[in-house]
Order: structure tokens, then C-alpha cells, then sequence
């Protein structure tokens, strides 16, 4: 294990193009090509994929989960374990999420006070209490690179009240949790902008975060519900918020469609279950858009997911076949599915990244929405 005690999270911005930026995260285990999409391994594992496998698709950084492995297995018994980079031997970035926004969309009985938040697990029931600083301890046993503070995420649409009362909590939590940090240097600390869809909310939270001072700035509070286009007004309002000498990351998004769109805003940073989640149900991206598997047309076509694709599965079997697997609901069906979004988004990420080096981000996303647009899938 190299010596991660004394190296820091420091982050390069080497290009832009309009909003687009292009950049690099160094970590002590290892640097994070900007824009990235980090893949999401909840529970210490990116489902149906080998660790390796994983890596083989060009993701730099995964993620973790605080709620889930916090439950289960507990984050006391990874850290006995070594961390979680030990527990489940992927050995470059992990970014681990606070924990809040599951505690609010998946356990039960949960009760929020100013303190934190106490709920049940929707496991077994047992209760737990999570605080700003009890996230920070779990992230820091997790041994993760890049920790994000407690918050409280509304879902859209929501009244002014709201958003304000949440957006105000979580900036109370975030100089909470910048203080349990304790300015540790060899992992990060994020701090997430809130405030719903209201720009002078999303304003105040920006620039109490920036008072507070962090390593990375997340845009929390979307993804939540809302259409498309508020989710990109409320991007474009806060990006030019935020400073430009840390990495911008937008939680829990998205779809192809989404990402690019961001990316042309100025987030720099992506994480969503949607690419391995879809696999699992049949649905491959492709650089031709989305083909669902399930559909019956398919049953006899003999042609390969896309016989130019650089990804070996893309040209390996047939659409009869991966159909067969989706139909018959084989084990084997999901891990060639996940590998494949996978690779397709880092395939698009990698793509946006050459494009703002070379100074045509907007055609390169033009030319992209126009190949998804005419696919003969
Ligand atoms: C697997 N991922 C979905 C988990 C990491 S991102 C979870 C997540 C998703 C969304 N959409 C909004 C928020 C938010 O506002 N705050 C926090 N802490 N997490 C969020």
C-alpha cells in the first residue's frame, strides 16, 4: 500500500470550451480524468462486475455507499477489514456518499432534528442515529478519498419554505461536518449545494459553502423528480456560483442524455445506477441510443450489438442471444449488459474529454445526440 499519509486531493482544470471543462483529480490512489462518471458500488461492489472489469471499462474512481454498508456489514468491521479499497480490492478512488439521501428514500420510521436524522434499517429494523459528524467517522473507517457532508435532499417539486428550512439545515451541517474532517489530507471533503429550484436559494447555499470552504462542491437536490430542462436551469445558475479551481460533481445523474447536457454546463463529476441497474433489466446503450433487449424483434436478429464498437462484447454475440439471457433472466445476461453501459459511458465521458481539449465540445455533442437520434437499433 503506498504511503497515504502525507499526499493530498488536489484538483487541475487543464482545458475549457464554453462551460465545458476538462481537468484532472489526484488522489493518493490515483488521478480522476475530468468529466468522469463514476460507477456505483453500493454495497462495496459494482453489481456483476469483477472489480477489474470494472477498471478494463476506463472508470478511474467508484463509489461507495455510507447507508448501506453502514448497516451492513458496518463500517467498524471494514475498517477491521483494512477499508473498504482492502475489503472488496479495488485499490484506486472511492467517493462514498453521506448517507442521508438513502436514509430519507429507503429506511423507515425516520426522524430529522436538527441534530441528525434516527431511523430504522430497512433490514432488520434496529435503529441508528446518523449526525454530520457520525458520517464523516463512517467515511473516514470506510477509508474513502472523497467524503461528502450530511444533508438534507427534498424532492422537486417542493414549497420556498421547504427548500429554504432544508437548504439552511444543510448548511449548518456542512460547517458540522468540515469540522469533525479535521482538515484530514489525505482524502477530501465535499460540501452539496441545496436549495430546490429556486436560483437565490441555490445562491445563499453556494456561497455559504464557499464561506465554509471545501475541496469539491456537489449539486445536490437534483435528480430528484424534476424535468430535464429545470434540472439544467437550476446547472446553469449555480455553476458559474461555484469556484473553478474545484472539481463541480452532480448527484446521482443520469442518463446519456443528461450527462452530456451537464457536461455543457460545467459539472465536471457524474455518479448513477442507471447504466448497470439498466442492464440488469435488459436495456444496452449503444452509441445508436437505447435497445431493449426484452422486445421480441429481436429474437431472431443475428447482428451484434454494434460490430464497430471498440468494446469486444458489443461484437461478441448476437442480439438473439443477449435477447435469450434477458428472456430467460440468466446471471450472465446482467454481467454482459452492465459491462456494456459501463463502457458506453466511459466510452461518452472519454469522448466529451478529448472534445473540450480540442476546442469542439459543442460539435462533438451535436454530432453524439444526432447518431442516438437516427440509430437503426
Ligand atoms: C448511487 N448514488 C445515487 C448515490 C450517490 S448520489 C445520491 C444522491 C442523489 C441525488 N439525486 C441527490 C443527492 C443529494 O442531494 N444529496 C446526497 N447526499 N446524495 C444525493
Amino acid at each position: 500500500m503506498n504511503d497515504l499519509s502525507t499526499k493530498q486531493v488536489t484538483f487541475t482544470l487543464s482545458a475549457t470550451d464554453g462551460m465545458a471543462r476538462r481537468g484532472r483529480i489526484d488522489t493518493p490512489r490515483g488521478d480522476i480524468q475530468t468529466p468522469a462518471f463514476m460507477p456505483v458500488g453500493t454495497a462495496g461492489t459494482v453489481k456483476a462486475m469483477y472489480p477489474e472489469q470494472v477498471r478494463e471499462t476506463g472508470a478511474d474512481i467508484l463509489l461507495g455507499n455510507t447507508y448501506h454498508l453502514m448497516l451492513r456489514p458496518g463500517a467498524e468491521r471494514v475498517a477491521s477489514q483494512g477499508g473498504l479499497h482492502d475489503f472488496m480490492d479495488w485499490q484506486r478512488p472511492i467517493l462514498t456518499d453521506s448517507g442521508g439521501f438513502q436514509v430519507m428514500s429507503l429506511a423507515q420510521l425516520r426522524k430529522l432534528t436538527e441534530k441528525g436524522v434516527t431511523f430504522r434499517s430497512h433490514i432488520d429494523g434496529s435503529s441508528y442515529e446518523l449526525t454530520p459528524e457520525r458520517s464523516i467517522e463512517i467515511q473516514t473507517l470506510l477509508d474513502s478519498d472523497i467524503i461528502m457532508q450530511l444533508d438534507e435532499c427534498l424532492k422537486l417539486p417542493a414549497e420556498y419554505k421547504e427548500m429554504e428550512r432544508a437548504m439552511e439545515l444543510s448548511l449548518r451541517w456542512a460547517d458540522r461536518s468540515k469540522t469533525a474532517f479535521n482538515n484530514q489530507r489525505n482524502r477530501a471533503l465535499f460540501g452539496i449545494v441545496q436549495g430546490g429550484d429556486n436560483a437565490e436559494l441555490r445562491a445563499r447555499s453556494a456561497q455559504g459553502l464557499k464561506s465554509i470552504g471545501f475541496d469539491g462542491y456537489a449539486v445536490g437536490g437534483l435528480a430528484v423528480g424534476e424535468p430535464q430542462e429545470v434540472m439544467f436551469k437550476v446547472i446553469e445558475e449555480i455553476t458559474p456560483e461555484l469556484p473553478t479551481d474545484r472539481p463541480r460533481y452532480l448527484m446521482g445523474v443520469g442518463k446519456p442524455d443528461d450527462i452530456l447536457g451537464a457536461i455543457g454546463r460545467g459539472i465536471d463529476m457524474f455518479d448513477c445506477v442507471h447504466p448497470t441497474r439498466a442492464g440488469r433489466h435488459g436495456h444496452v446503450y449503444t452509441r445508436f441510443g437505447v435497445i431493449n433487449l426484452k422486445n421480441a424483434r429481436h429474437r431472431d436478429d443475428s447482428r451484434p450489438i454494434d460490430e464497430a464498437s471498440p468494446n469486444p462484447n458489443c461484437r461478441r454475440w448476437s442480439r438473439a442471444y443477449l435477447h435469450h439471457l434477458v428472456k430467460t433472466e440468466e446471471i450472465l445476461g446482467a454481467m454482459i449488459l452492465s459491462q456494456i453501459n459501463l463502457a458506453y459511458y466511459q466510452e461518452l465521458v472519454q469522448g466529451c474529454r478529448g472534445a473540450i481539449e480540442g476546442g469542439r465540445f459543442s460539435d462533438f455533442a451535436a454530432e453524439t445526440r444526432a447518431a442516438w437520434a437516427a440509430g437503426d437499433l
